[in-house]
């Protein structure tokens, strides 16, 4: 069995592959090794010992160094950690620096050129607003990091007197002018997520894929009608990096 892991700036994501397919699954918010630890642990089925602990982490360098301790202490396992790199199953990384992308950007390459070989457009709506361009050849063609809704609406909160937005997940895209300050802010931040969305869209020359990924794509995905919804995408990447770099 394989423990695999996603774990983002404020959320973590997991599941326990068999050979059968997804044993378990979990997703917790917090962003602390308390947080993947008892997510995991108060979720695995009784008994249930992982063979190998797969994990990608956008985490300091301190976070996984604590995962590391954790996992050999619970199951006397080293985690794999995927990284970032020049090129990997028929992925050619755009970054001048290629271990400087952020390794859930990475995988999610990875995962959409091992279904497709069409171009992709792939968006991750989470903490962190991302959307990188895959060309037909497999070549990454760079990206975009923006804030992601709450990131945004927080800003707003801190660096004005009399701008309180509203709390909790966005309920829907509003692109018309609003009345109220929570509108307002509302129809602003949706505003600028769809032209944001339409812009990376625009970059490549051929027609392609809209892959939507994280905690706000379902709210673009009512705006896209043509975007695909694949929330495993990391998870689903990360098994494409393991297997290419281990052979397994
Ligand atoms: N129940 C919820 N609680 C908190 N945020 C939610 C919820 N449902 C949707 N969201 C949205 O999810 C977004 C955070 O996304 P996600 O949970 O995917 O973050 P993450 O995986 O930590 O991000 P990143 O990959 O950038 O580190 C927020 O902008 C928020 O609007
Ligand atoms: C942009 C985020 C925060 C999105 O989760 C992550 O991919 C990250 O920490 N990236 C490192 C910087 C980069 O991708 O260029």
């Amino acid at each position: 069995m394989i423990l695999e892991i996603d774990w983002g700036n404020s959320r973590i994501k997991w599941r326990l592959q068999g050979e059968s397919g997804t044993l378990a699954a979990g997703a917790d918010a917090g962003k602390d090794l308390e947080t993947v630890s008892s997510s995991v642990q108060d979720a695995l089925p009784a008994g249930v010992v992982p063979d190998t602990v797969r994990v990608a982490s956008v985490r300091p360098a301190a976070d996984e160094a604590r995962l590391v301790q954790w996992a050999q202490s619970q199951w006397r396992l080293t985690p794999w950690f995927a990284r970032s790199l020049a090129e990997c199953a028929g992925v050619v990384s755009a970054y001048s620096r290629p271990g400087r992308l952020g390794v859930d950007r990475w995988l999610a390459l990875l995962a959409a050129r091992q279904v497709s070989r069409e171009a992709a457009v792939i968006v991750q709506a989470g903490t962190a607003l991302t959307a990188d361009l895959l060309d037909e050849r497999g070549v990454h063609r760079g990206g975009y990091i923006a804030p992601g809704w709450q990131t945004m609406r927080r800003a707003l909160d801190v660096g004005t007197a009399r701008v309180r937005s509203l709390q909790g997940p966005p309920e829907r895209l509003q692109l018309a002018p609003a009345n109220n300050t929570e509108g307002a802010v509302e129809a602003a931040l949706s505003a600028m997520v769809v032209g944001f969305v339409q812009n990376a869209c625009q970059q490549l020359e051929r027609s392609s894929r809209l892959i939507v990924a994280g905690g706000d794509a379902g709210l673009i995905g009512t705006h896209f009608s043509q975007a695909r919804l694949w929330q495993e995408i990391v998870l689903d990447g990360l098994a494409v990096a393991y297997r290419a770099e281990t052979g397994a």
